[in-house]
């Protein structure tokens, strides 16, 4: 009998065919196989089978699991180990995660993220203000906002000549595919074969000016006071003697750039494409948007909130099984993956009423709760700039309510398209922009 024969029921296609679906219709693949078996299934995808979990207390468990037997970071490291490198905190298990995570929080814990608010809103008035009237991809908008937040606030580079450079090569990264970053691997591919090559070098480029700006930090006279991302990394455990060396925290800014900068961008396209198509709620958030106080901003983030619940940015946060665990009452083995739905979770009618409907009161009502809202993930893993995008989202969608006016190019709503492990509005969030009188 095979070692996978106690597997919840599934989809019984071909493996290929099923890793196919999961990429481009994963969505429906979800919904498929929640109608047919339930909320434990197993999808059986080429490398190795994953048991879809949308039950909220066994996710409850799961997340809670101990962490030896519960991997994240080892089903990660196959992709992403050539571009975040061997250091990154979406690579670590158990102790070495635990160090990572305890030297990084304070960065992104209440007093840092309040420091940053300021420079996040300066950054976000500059970059609306340059947005052009006419029919536009707000995803396109949105992610050059959360990229300059990204290297300003979190890699704090202030040098505009070092800035262009990075722009440019950090777009070669985020945009390279999951084939190009696992290929970058091999030195073969990397010398001889594009489009391997090019990312090596793109690579390359941003390591030499992550570096610079590392050592630059670590010297700075100010570095007591600067407030960004990388001086509070430079800073941390040095007073325990377990701080972090460059290449730690090289491999953690890479790690941030690209958890952090596509997953808010496309969180705030959603939203924004909701929005649009919710006129009600629309004329409240620009309203919100111009008391510029604190009820004002709850509805922001609600609005935000409800975006990422209604259109999850990332559709599950799976762990890699180290030995025979039980999960939703099933006796599973060894190396089999367990992934809690986050999607079919944000979908389902038991957890959320009329959940298909935008509805931002729903996050302010506490009819959203921990268990049945999980776009960060949960447990010791759970996203640690949770925090910090709620932060940029206010702030973003503050700047671009006030200055511009939204209209919906279209009132029915765009597909999910896979971008690496972000789901994206399939036309890029079309709107057309007017500048409010
Ligand atoms: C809307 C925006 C975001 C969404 C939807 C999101 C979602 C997630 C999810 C689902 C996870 C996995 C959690 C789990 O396995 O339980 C995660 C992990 C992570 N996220 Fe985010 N994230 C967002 C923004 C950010 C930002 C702004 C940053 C940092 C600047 C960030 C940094 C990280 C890191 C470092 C991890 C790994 C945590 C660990 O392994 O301990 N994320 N995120």
């Amino acid at each position: 009998m095979s070692r996978y024969a106690t597997l919840p029921p599934g989809p019984a296609w071909p493996a290929v065919l099923q890793g196919m679906l999961y990429f481009v219709a994963r969505p429906e693949l979800m919904r498929y196989g929640r109608k047919h078996y339930g909320t434990v299934f197993t999808v059986r995808l080429p490398r190795r089978p994953t048991v879809m979990i949308a039950d909220v207390e066994a996710i409850r468990s799961l997340f809670n699991g101990p962490a030896n037997v519960f991997h994240a970071g080892q089903g990660n490291r196959e992709v992403l180990k050539p571009v975040v490198g061997q250091h990154s905190m979406l690579l670590l298990d158990e102790d070495p995660h635990l160090r990572h995570r305890k030297l990084l929080m304070p960065a992104f814990a209440g007093a840092s993220l309040r420091g940053y608010r300021e420079l996040i809103a300066e950054i976000t008035a500059q970059q609306t203000a340059g947005w052009a009237e006419g029919r536009v991809k707000l995803v396109k908008y949105t992610q050059a906002v959360t990229l300059e937040i990204i290297l300003r606030v979190v890699f704090g580079v202030t040098d505009p000549v070092r800035l262009a450079k990075m722009r440019k090569l950090v777009v070669g990264i985020t945009d390279a595919n999951v084939v190009v970053m696992a290929g970058s691997l091999s030195p073969f591919a990397t010398r001889y074969l594009w489009p391997w090559k090019t990312f090596k070098r793109t690579l390359d480029g941003l390591d030499e000016l992550l570096y610079a700006e590392i050592r630059e930090c670590r010297d700075a006279p100010d570095l007591a006071a600067r407030t960004d991302v990388l001086a509070r990394m430079a800073r941390a455990g040095g007073q325990d003697g377990d701080a972090l060396s460059d290449v730690e925290i090289r491999d953690e800014l890479v790690t941030l750039l690209l958890a952090g900068h596509e997953t808010t961008s496309n969180g705030l396209a959603w939203t924004l494409h909701e929005l649009m198509r919710a006129p009600v709620e629309l004329a409240r958030a620009v309203a919100a948007a111009d008391r510029r106080d604190k009820e004002g901003d709850e509805f922001l983030e609600a609005c935000f909130k409800e975006g990422l619940r209604l259109r999850p940015v990332i559709g599950s946060a799976s762990r890699l099984l180290t030995q025979p665990a039980e999960v939703a009452g099933y006796r599973l083995p060894a190396g089999v993956m367990v992934s809690p739905s986050i999607d079919l979770v944000h979908e389902d009618r038991t957890q959320h009423v009329d959940p298909g409907v935008f509805r931002p009161d729903r996050c302010l009502d506490g009819s959203v709760t921990t268990s049945n809202w999980l776009p960060f993930g949960g447990g010791v893993r759970r996203c640690i700039g949770a925090g910090f995008s709620l932060l940029e989202a206010v702030e973003i969608l503050r700047s671009i309510l006030q200055t511009w006016e939204l209209r919906a190019v279209q009132q029915r709503v765009e597909r999910p398209k896979s971008k690496h492990i972000t789901l994206v509005p399939s036309k890029g969030a079309m709107a057309v922009l007017r500048r409010r009188d």
